[in-house]
């Protein structure tokens, strides 16, 4: 008998398929089935889908005129129904279709499984599921399964390097909880829910993090915990940490690794692991909470208030509020972690009050640092007072050479990469400008280049002006290479105590370009082989440096006069966290018989925000902040989307933005009531790789009424595109957009 089944694909609504696609099948096949379809004349990777309601139209299609199903991806259980849920939400919420969030969110390596190779991989996992992420035998694979199956070749690579698994089985001492981390582990037995973990930094969360997973793990033998990091470079810290925590109990490979750092083979075997439930710790970058789970029990969101949790294209996802909803769906507790909330979560989370009921997360606060730590004290420099061109303050280096003196690091954080960020023409004023983009090509001395930041147009260094042919070209500006540069110039003449001078080491996106770069330079940081550490905002957040005395902001100035009404809260998190890697290891400042010190280098030290970061007091900026966006009607109280459209020119992506605009109204979509549409303006960089972009703001005080007008809106976006012609390249929603 033939069966006739719904199957999920990757295609974007844009394309006209956005929905379900009927094809038929010899057997039932139970949704969350991994099957190969045909699509046009190619074969494409589908999941089978849940009966469409009687009424769909798809129902009705003729079983005659559909297409069998080409293979069933068979052997292991069906993604499960909570995770189906999981991607309608996404997908509907986010407004994509569902076969790309769905598609999006299983390994690419899964899209060009034949069901040979996928039998292959499942049989080699079964004859030894001791190895939960299947890896090392690869290394000594024979050559001719080796060439039936290149990808394959690369698989030793998911092996964790062989010192480290040794580690893993040497037990780490626990220590003994803080009254702080009891209460809270306390607060957190009362089980499902989310759970907003405010604790300054260092007051040891991700301890609170291991014993509340160590609890779960324990009671369930089943059960899997999932822990989130913002950003791929905090993923080494961590999975040392789960592997010493647990490798002795649970065994050495008992971390599976999810971010975009693997190579697709090595995401496959680990997002099997999870599926299949064999391994059960899981620590993942925003992609991880998509994963499919054979049991989840806990989510933890370390850094939530890091805005990596948002996908910046595609499905513009956010991870923490996906993984809220997933807790909450599965009953299961989602603990948000930070040393500086979201405002979001720190509303949520706030206590009932006169003027508003309690919000639907619980707060737990951890108030103190691990073992009476001091938390680093303001020291401000009034770069008015200076000569123009000053970059570091004499009064800073001054500071920093006591420190160093007494074996103490320093850290300069400076949030622009490169040598300089354009380069000048002292004859006749040329810049140089990216010619894709409105925006500078940034000066990159290590590799003699010219760099578009934007669409990553690059050239060599010009020995002459383009222009007049002048060669008094010269750098404007600094990034963190000249920084890099000019500090150990600085420092070169100074002896430490053991007689060499001090070593300068910069980590940003461009010196860790390479495999392994950021982890040998982490390990030189933890070693003490590094004196000063220069870098952007990369290493401001999470990074657990024992030595750190001293830190120091060069030019944080940027984000005060920033319209983007999200600078503040991203300024003053940024500058809490970077004075949380300062002092963190009590008996080490005790021993240098010093404390903890934040430098700030600024034009405006009267800022009220530089008042609450010298006392430390994020419940008090937050609530000021949370003042003004309420009186101003912004987000949290407000809800946003954004529409954006890039076009050859402006003129036509801010046309087809008006003509939607028009057509909403006149056609009164379900909810417009209570959305304001603002009219369309250019995107701050306004070109980009030769396409203007323009977007148009929508905002509404109900999230309902916002999310039936964005849902009535994609029939006429799609119809308007028709009309607007060749002119318009494409468009995309942006829901809870983090930048405006
Ligand atoms: N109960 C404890 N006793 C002794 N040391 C502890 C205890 N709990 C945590 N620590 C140590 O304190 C240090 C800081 O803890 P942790 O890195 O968890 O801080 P955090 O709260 O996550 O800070 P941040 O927000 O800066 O990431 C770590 O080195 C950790 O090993
Ligand atoms: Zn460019």
């Amino acid at each position: 008998m033939t069966h006739c089944v719904q199957v999920a694909l990757e295609a974007p609504f844009h394309s006209g398929i956005g929905h379900l696609l009927s094809y038929t099948a010899e057997q039932p096949l139970p949704p969350g089935t991994l099957v190969r379809v045909p699509l046009g004349s190619r074969e494409v990777l589908g999941i089978v889908w849940d009966e469409a309601a009687p009424d769909d139209a798809a129902a009705a299609i003729d079983a005659a005129s559909l297409r069998p199903v080409a293979q069933v991806l068979d052997g292991q259980a069906p993604l499960a129904s909570e995770w189906r849920r999981l991607m309608e939400f996404a997908a509907r919420y986010y407004q994509r279709s569902l076969g790309e969030v769905a598609l999006m969110a299983l390994p690419a390596a899964l899209q060009d499984q034949g069901l040979a190779q996928w039998h292959k991989r499942l049989q080699k996992i079964a004859r030894d599921p001791a190895e939960p992420a299947a890896k090392p035998k690869a290394r000594r694979r024979p050559r001719a399964v080796a060439s039936a199956e290149p990808a394959l070749a690369q698989e030793a690579a998911v092996d964790n390097a062989p010192a480290e698994r040794v580690a893993a089985l040497q037990p780490a001492p626990r220590p003994v909880l803080t009254a702080q981390q009891q209460a809270v582990l306390d607060a957190l037995q009362q089980g499902g829910g989310t759970y907003l973990l405010h604790g300054v930094t260092g007051s040891g969360k991700s301890e609170v993090y291991l014993r509340q997973a160590e609890a779960l793990l324990r009671q369930d033998p089943q059960a899997q915990v999932l822990f989130m990091v913002p950003e791929i470079n905090l993923t080494p810290q961590w999975q040392q940490l789960l592997q010493q925590r647990f490798g002795p109990w649970l065994g050495p490979d008992c971390v599976a690794v999810l971010h975009s750092g693997l190579t697709p083979v090595q995401r496959l075997n680990h997002w099997l692991a999870v599926h299949q439930g064999r391994v059960r710790l899981v620590l993942g970058t925003r992609m991880a909470v998509l994963a499919s789970f054979a049991q989840l029990r806990l989510i933890v969101v370390d850094e939530e208030h890091d805005a990596s949790y948002k996908q910046q294209d595609g499905a513009r996802y956010h991870a923490r509020d996906l993984a809220v909803w997933r807790g909450k769906q599965l009953g299961v507790p989602v603990v948000l972690g930070s040393a500086t909330p979201s405002l979001e979560s720190w509303w949520n989370s706030r206590p009932a009050s006169a003027e508003a009921p309690a919000g639907h997360y619980r707060r737990l606060s951890m108030p103190e640092r691990v073992g009476q730590g001091q938390l680093a004290a303001l020291r401000m420099v009034d770069m008015r007072q200076l000569p123009r061109e000053t970059v570091l303050a004499p009064s800073l280096l001054q500071a920093m050479e006591e420190r160093l003196v007494q074996g103490e690091q320093c850290m300069v954080l400076l949030n622009r990469r490169g040598y300089a960020p354009v380069l000048c023409c002292g004859a006749c004023g040329w810049k140089s400008d990216c010619p894709h983009c409105s925006a500078h090509q940034v000066l990159h001395k290590a590799d003699r280049s010219l760099r578009c930041h934007h669409c990553g147009y690059a050239s060599r260094i010009p020995r002459h002006c383009p222009q007049c042919g002048s060669t008094d070209l010269a750098p404007l500006g600094r990034g963190t290479e000249q920084l890099e540069e000019m500090l150990q110039q600085a420092l070169d003449a100074m002896a430490l105590p053991d007689g060499r001078a001090p070593l300068v080491l910069r980590i940003d996106a461009d010196s860790t370009r390479h495999k392994g770069a950021l982890q040998q330079s982490l390990a030189q940081v933890h070693s003490g082989a590094v004196d000063v550490l220069v870098g952007t905002q990369m290493i401001a957040k999470g990074h657990d440096f024992r030595r750190i005395g001293l830190v120091a902001v060069a030019q944080p100035d940027g984000a005060l006069y920033s319209s983007d009404f999200r600078a503040p809260e991203r300024l003053f998190a940024l500058l809490m966290q970077a004075a949380g890697r300062a002092g963190r290891d009590a008996g080490y400042m005790r021993d240098g018989a010093s404390s903890p010190e934040l430098w700030v280098q600024t034009r405006e030290p009267g800022h009220p925000l530089f008042a609450a970061l010298a006392r430390h007091d994020y419940e008090g900026f937050a609530c000021q902040q949370l003042h003004d966006r309420q009186q101003a009607g912004m987000p949290p109280f407000t809800h946003q989307a954004l529409l954006r459209a890039d076009a050859r020119s402006q003129e036509t992506a801010q046309a087809f933005l008006r003509m939607v605009q028009q057509q909403a109204r006149a056609q009164a979509l379900p909810g417009h009531d209570w959305v304001t549409v603002y009219p369309p303006v250019p995107l701050g960089v306004q070109r980009v790789a030769n396409a203007e972009r323009a977007q148009m703001l929508l905002e509404s005080p109900s999230r309902g009424a916002l999310q039936a007008f964005l849902q009535a809106l994609q029939p006429l976006l799609q119809a308007a595109r028709s009309e607007a012609g060749r002119g318009l390249l494409r468009w995309l929603v942006d829901v809870d957009p983090l930048q405006i």
